[in-house]
Order: structure tokens, then C-alpha cells, then sequence
């Protein structure tokens, strides 16, 4: 396989991992913003990215979604070295949940779903989906959640609407590696958890599609995540089963706090640790 053959459903079906990024550094104006951090991710396994605000998880999550280059090291997606093959083509493979979709117009939810097949904001003008596409948008929205809204409009959907239908927007393309930034960031209790549900049920749906999901708590973490990296001032800290990684130790370290980690029923919180007051 060479790295500028074109994508193949042969290609697609290879065991080869989703995305591995490796010793990726990015430097703007002089900052070293990630420094030679190294991420594998296979078919079906759930990874969640953690670190306190400015570790650099957004910006990882950029290069693996082939929005930016690496100033140092490389990141491949199913074996094409991202720099070498088209960029176009390889998104198709990558859906990228933004929470800050910049929509203005009134759009209803299954028309939003829909923009996820021309990966634009807007329906592309003299573009109409077939019969088959627009059955996945209705079965994908019902999937999560979403099924009783697919007419409502953009601007009247909740937050926690929002954040569904944007999800469902990003399976359109049918990608083999979903990128989900802070998805739960600003839901009330009840669209948290109905979002974590969904999250679950997707992956149960499809269990060959991989998943990075970005998040500064672990409440929001879905029973489901396989694995976890903590980031730390641009450095990979720890990296690996989620349950060896997700410890009281080195979240403690990764915060710069010292937390307690339990998990009950697959889902993970953290406490704070009380310090003895002299
Ligand atoms: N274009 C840029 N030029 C210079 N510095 C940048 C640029 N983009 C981001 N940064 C800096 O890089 C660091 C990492 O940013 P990033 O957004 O990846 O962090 P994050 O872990 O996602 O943070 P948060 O949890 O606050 O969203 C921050 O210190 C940020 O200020």
C-alpha cells in the first residue's frame, strides 16, 4: 500500500489503526504547543483526551482530525501520512464534532444531518440527497435521541438538541474515526446523561467506528470509553486502558491537583481530596 494510492474499501477494511499520530510537536509564534506526543487509535476502541485548560487536547484533536499539520513528527489516517494525500478525501474519514457549528440560518434538524454528506455549513445549492441518505439521517437521529425533532429548527433546539443533531450530522459521511470536542460542555444534568446514552448506543451500533472525545471531567466520560490519555503542558502523561490511566495518582498529577478517582457502575468521578487542616 502506498501512501498516495487512492481510498479503497479494501483500504478501508484494513487492520490498519484509524489514526497514529507519532511524536507530533506543533510550534506557533515560539510556543511549543504539543511536544512529541504519540497516539494510536484502532477500530471500536473509545479514547478520551483529559487535561486542564491550555494542556493542548483541542490542538491534538486538530491534528488527528487533519485540520493542522504537525511542525514535527507525523500523523497517519488508515496508513496515508497526513501532507501527502489529499485532505478532502481523507475528512471524509474523520467526523469532527465542532460545539461552536457557526449555523445562522433556520435549518431544520434533518436538513443540518443532511449538510454532513457536502461537509458544508449551508445545503449546497443544486445538491439534493437521494431516498437512502435521507433514511440514514432519520434512522441516525433516532439513534440518538433526536428522532421526534428531526422538523425542528436549528434556532429554536436546546443546547443538548444541538450537540445531537451535530453528532448525527458527523456519522452522515459514514467516517471510520469521530472527534467530539467538550461535547457535554454547558448541558444541564438530564441532556448530559441522554447525551452520554446516545454516545453508548452509537458505539454499540457500530463497533467498528473509533472515537476521541475531549473533556475536562471525567462525569462526562460515557461507560464505554476504552482508553484515555491525560495531557500536561502540552505532554502526553500517561496513555493507555482507560482504567489504568483514569487513577487517582495521575489525574492528581495531570490537574495539578490532588483528586480522588472512583468508578461506580462503569462511570467515573472525581472528588477533590481533603488535605488535614493543622
Ligand atoms: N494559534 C495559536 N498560537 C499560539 N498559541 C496557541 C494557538 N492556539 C492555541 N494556542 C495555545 O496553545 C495552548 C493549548 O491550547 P488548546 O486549545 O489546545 O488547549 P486545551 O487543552 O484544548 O484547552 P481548553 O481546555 O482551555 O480548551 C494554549 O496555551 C493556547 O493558548
Amino acid at each position: 500500500m502506498t501512501a498516495t494510492a487512492p481510498l479503497s474499501a479494501a483500504a478501508v477494511a484494513a487492520p490498519v489503526p484509524v489514526i497514529r499520530a507519532d511524536e507530533v510537536s506543533l510550534v506557533r509564534d515560539g510556543n511549543v504547543l504539543l511536544d512529541a506526543v504519540s497516539l494510536t487509535v484502532r477500530g471500536g476502541e473509545h479514547w478520551a483526551l483529559l487535561g486542564a485548560n491550555g494542556a493542548g487536547k483541542s490542538t491534538l484533536l486538530g491534528l488527528l482530525g487533519a485540520v493542522t499539520h504537525p511542525t514535527r513528527g507525523s500523523v497517519e489516517v488508515l496508513g496515508r501520512t497526513l501532507g501527502r494525500v489529499d485532505l478532502r478525501e481523507l475528512r471524509t474519514l474523520l467526523g469532527h464534532v465542532n460545539p461552536r457549528h457557526p449555523l445562522r440560518s433556520p435549518l431544520t434538524v434533518s436538513e443540518v444531518v443532511l449538510t454532513g454528506l457536502t461537509n458544508s455549513v449551508e445545503p449546497m445549492p443544486r445538491w439534493s440527497p437521494g431516498p437512502g441518505q435521507r433514511e440514514r439521517a432519520e434512522r441516525l437521529l433516532k439513534m440518538l435521541g433526536m428522532g421526534g425533532k428531526t422538523g425542528s429548527r436549528w434556532p429554536a433546539l436546546s443546547q443538548g438538541e444541538r450537540g445531537r443533531t451535530l453528532i448525527a450530522r458527523a456519522l452522515m459521511p459514514q467516517p471510520r474515526l469521530l472527534l467530539l470536542d467538550e461535547p457535554a460542555t454547558g448541558l444541564d444534568l438530564a441532556a448530559r446523561e441522554q447525551l452520554l446514552d446516545s454516545l453508548d448506543a452509537l458505539r454499540e451500533e457500530h463497533p467498528e467506528l473509533a472515537t476521541v472525545l475531549v473533556t475536562h471531567h471525567l462525569e462526562e466520560l460515557p461507560a464505554s470509553t476504552t482508553h484515555a490519555m491525560l495531557l500536561r503542558g502540552g505532554r502526553c502523561l500517561a496513555s493507555g486502558g482507560a482504567d489504568e490511566v483514569l487513577t487517582t495518582e495521575l489525574v492528581s498529577e495531570c490537574f495539578g491537583h490532588p483528586v480522588a478517582i472512583s468508578r461506580t457502575d462503569g462511570r467515573w468521578a472525581a472528588r477533590a481530596r481533603r488535605t488535614a487542616r493543622g
